[in-house]
């Protein structure tokens, strides 16, 4: 079950028809300004359920308020009547509220609560759209005399209103979601009376109420003698004429616990200097509680108001069933008492640490079963009657330790298919002792001892909330561990919970000093952020886990179809994107509206989830065939251009072996092959193939063959100077070339003939050219690492050639060293040659 904030539509819980709204409120009061000041408190969704018609206020009352009011006698019908099929506990809730006398005089008083009518007073004329007379909605006008009682900033509080978004984000487990949006802690203020005291004494009001939730502190002392004047923004400000159900009404309390209902962890906190009027707004004048109290007594705080709005709320849930149990402490100078069971010595409890819950909680608590409304006013009637009140000059009923009072709510719900759902939800009431100015209480012995304590546990409590209200100090040390109640309200301030804060002021000058501490305590407190989350079954958290994938997988199949049509773009294969583009149309789902997720079955939820996981499932294969598809295309292309390069190459070599020829044809010496083709045919018959790695290039052949060349050249122009080289044959017989046929053909006996050295110098040459032919007709030397680094260096000469000439000058100096080299091989190898030579 998804949450959905009361007010709204959830026709299984029957809340649909017994709400009032805002609209309808609206549409009671009919009037443009009061609308528009209550269309600021939108927030307020459900406020005016269970409210009749107000009478119109006809009291001019003074100061005192509280004995001036026109009660209306209208009955309350949804607390009278009850519903039939209401769960046992609220039916006997009903019986003993309908039965007698007393019953109807606790209906009527009920009534009241909920719908007391204002007093107007002072003669002060409305501030228009900033201000909010909502005591003056009922009968659909404000009249002249009529006082602004509170204050709103309307849509502020309505940050209530953005945990109908943080629902939808929750877990459904009582962790924390990382990604949840957090919520500010409301506050409201409420300014009360001056008192008698200061009446007496003539003490000015120092505080104005501009409207729009502000607050204006005027009587602050300055060094340089003047006032400052200091404006705070708060949620809602309720002026000193508020009634108690007003704050009820208008503070956010029902909110909350409309929330507690639906399984939020919620808190109420009042805050202030001592006398300023807490336990008057959370709980009435203690006094209240020393006999048996009445219910219709109209100083009948929050926590009791709010016991009969819970129960109300109770009443209209038929479809669930609810366990309420109850517990009441005091942290009293830093010790846990038990108020429902403190026992004669009133041992203290232990603070311990949850590993599970990951927060704090007060072992051997006693947690009472209360079943019926009557139980949680005994419990509060009790834990009152405990707990430590003393008396000092500014307060006669002065709190001595502040008390926490839970109510846990355990709902379940019966679902379809008989699965139960079931949420913890839970309301603080906390009370505060006040902070205090020893010197003007004139506390000593106990009392002193006392508010020493509440101002250390209250400066703890300072300290964090202005850890926590500073972004950047708020993820380092929080010093709840400092004081139990702070360790008790960690989870309140910075937890998961939803908390309201109520700062209450005395309007006086003489306390004009504590009012600004407390409004800048407030201030700080309003900046903190909780992620408040819904406690709850495993089930209800699966099936708010299924309704997330269900979006998840919606973002996924967008996601993936996406990226499929752009894959058949890139690959533009119109067949392909006809195929996908018919599969998607029968696969594709309807789009849901998430929204509307919440509002359906699980039944429809798991069907819907199937069809998407399907769809999920198919556009995963067809994502992963085109990705194969896609593979098998780049391979494709790599062969090609793996192939491209190769033959690139291939053209490379076959241009660079064409130079190489052309080099060979050109060379001015190669007129002289006669006398090289010795030297080639010496090559040719095994030393090319063994050199061929170690020349490198043309250019260190060139080299070989001219100085070879030249002095072969030389040699034989001598001889034909001499003699021609037949008649030397003839005439000095082939000594000579017989030693060199032997030397160059000494595998070849048939050598030695000078005639067959002849024809075999001319089958050299010829072989040398064929040899040349046949490199240039197939290319197969072009493999060579030689022709390869031919081939490079005519690419770099095209490429840069001052590069190219520096580097073939280098390579000329090594090669022509290897070349002379060569040349005194020869000599070594040719003596003759060598003599000859020396000789020209
Ligand atoms: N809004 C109010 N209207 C009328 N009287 C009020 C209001 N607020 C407080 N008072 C009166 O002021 C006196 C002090 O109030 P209260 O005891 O609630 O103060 P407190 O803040 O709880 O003080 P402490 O911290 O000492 O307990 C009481 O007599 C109470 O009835």
């Amino acid at each position: 079950m998804v949450y959905k904030p009361p007010g709204t539509s959830i026709s299984s819980r029957g809340l649909s028809s017994s709400h009032g709204s805002t609209s309808s409120l609206l549409h009671r009061i009919g009037h443009g300004e009061v609308a528009q000041s209550l269309s600021n408190l939108n927030s307020y969704r459900g406020d005016t359920r269970g409210r009749g018609p107000r009478a119109p206020a006809t009291g001019a009352g003074s100061g005192d308020q509280r004995g001036s009011r026109k009660q209306s006698n209208n009955m309350n019908e949804s607390m009278v009547s009850g519903g039939g099929g209401m769960m046992k506990r609220s039916n006997s809730l009903n019986n003993k509220y309908n039965n007698g006398q007393a019953q109807a005089r606790r209906s009527n008083s009920t009534e009241r609560m909920n719908n007391g009518a204002i007093v107007y007073n002072r003669g002060r004329s409305p501030l228009r759209n900033s201000t909010t007379n909502l005591s003056g909605t009922t009968n659909g006008s404000i009249g002249r005399n009529q006082r602004v009682l509170i204050r709103s900033r309307g849509n502020d509080i309505g940050s209530l209103d953005n945990l109908d978004n943080m629902t939808q984000a929750s877990t459904g487990s009582s962790s924390s979601v990382p990604g949840t949006p957090e919520d500010n802690i409301n506050v409201v203020v409420r300014v009360r009376p001056l008192n008698g005291k200061e009446a007496r004494n003539g003490d000015d009001m120092v505080v104005q109420f501009p409207g729009n939730g502000q607050i204006l502190c005027d009587g602050m002392p300055q060094t340089s003698g003047g006032q400052k004047h200091k404006l705070f923004s708060y949620n809602v400000v309720f002026e000193p004429g508020a009634t108690q159900d007003d704050v009820l009404q208008y503070s956010g309390v029902k909110r909350l616990i409309e929330m507690a209902i639906e399984g939020f962890s919620c808190t109420a906190f009042c805050y202030g200097q001592t006398g300023s009027g807490k336990t008057h707004t959370l709980t009435g004048p203690p006094e209240l509680f020393y006999r048996k109290p009445d219910p219709a007594h109209e100083d009948h705080g929050l926590v009791f108001r709010s016991f009969l709005y819970l129960f109300k709320l109770l009443q209209e849930r038929k479809d669930t069933n609810f366990v309420l149990k109850a517990s009441f402490l005091e942290i009293y100078n830093e010790k846990v008492i038990d108020l429902l069971n403190p026992g004669s010595a009133r041992k203290p409890l232990a603070v311990r640490w949850s590993k599970k819950s990951r927060g704090f909680f007060v072992e051997n608590l006693f947690m009472v079963d209360c079943e019926e409304l009557d139980d949680l006013l005994a419990v509060l009637e009790e834990g009152m009657r405990n707990r430590h009140v003393g008396s000092h000059l500014m307060n006669d009923y002065s709190s001595r330790s502040h008390t926490i009072l839970t109510v846990n709510i355990t709902s379940e719900q019966q679902a379809e298919g008989g699965v139960f759902i079931s949420k913890q939800g839970k309301i603080n009431f906390v009370d505060l002792a006040g902070s205090e100015m020893t010197k003007k209480t004139h506390s000593e012995g106990k009392t002193l001892e006392e508010a020493n304590n509440i101002n250390k546990s209250l400066m703890v409590l300072g300290y964090c909330i202005a850890s926590l209200s500073d972004p950047k100090k708020r993820g380092g040390h929080i010093p709840y561990r400092d004081s139990k109640l702070t360790k008790l309200l960690a989870d309140s301030l910075a937890g998961n919970g939803v908390t309201l804060m109520i700062a209450c002021i005395s309007p006086a000058l003489s306390n004009v000093t504590e009012t600004i501490n407390t409004l800048r305590y407030a201030a700080r407190a309003k900046r903190i952020r909780t992620k408040p989350v819904i406690v709850m079954d495993p089930r209800e958290a699966l099936i708010l886990s299924l309704k997330r994938e269900i979006g998840a997988l919606q973002n996924e199949n967008e996601h993936l179809r996406t990226a499929l049509n752009l894959q058949t773009e890139a690959q533009d294969i119109n067949s392909q994107v006809d195929m996908l583009e018919r599969r998607q149309i029968s696969r594709t789902p309807p789009k849901i509206d998430l929204e509307r997720v919440a509002d359906m079955e699980s039944n429809e939820l798991k069907e819907l989830l199937k069809v998407y996981v399907t769809e999920n499932q198919a556009l995963r294969q067809e994502n992963s065939e085109l990705f194969s598809t896609r593979e098998m295309i780049i391979r494709d292309q790599e062969l090609v251009c793996r192939e491209n390069e190769r033959l690139l190459k291939k053209l490379e070599d076959v241009n660079s072996v064409d130079a190489e020829v052309s080099n060979i044809w050109r060379n001015p010496l190669s007129s002289s092959a006669d006398s090289m083709g010795r030297y080639q045919n010496e090559s040719l018959d095994g030393r090319v193939s063994a050199n061929e790695n170690k020349i490198p290039d043309l250019l260190q052949k060139e080299l070989d063959k001219r100085r070879i060349g030249d002095s072969i050249t030389t040699i034989a122009n001598n001889l034909k100077r001499n003699n021609s080289w037949d008649t030397a044959n003839r005439a000095n017989g082939s000594g000579q070339t017989v030693k060199l046929a032997s030397r160059k053909g000494s595998a070849d006996s048939r050598h030695s003939d000078p005639s067959q050295t002849r024809s075999s110098h001319t089958r050299i040459i010829d072989l040398s050219q064929n040899r040349y032919s046949s490199v240039s007709s197939s290319g197969g030397v072009a493999r060579t690492p030689w022709n390869h680094a031919t081939a490079r260096a005519a690419s770099a000469q095209k490429r840069s050639p001052a590069m190219f000439l520096r580097k073939q000058s280098a390579e000329q100096s090594s090669r022509s060293s290897a070349g002379y080299r060569l040349a005194s091989e020869s000599e070594q190898q040719f003596p003759w040659y060598a003599g000859v030579c020396k000789e020209c």
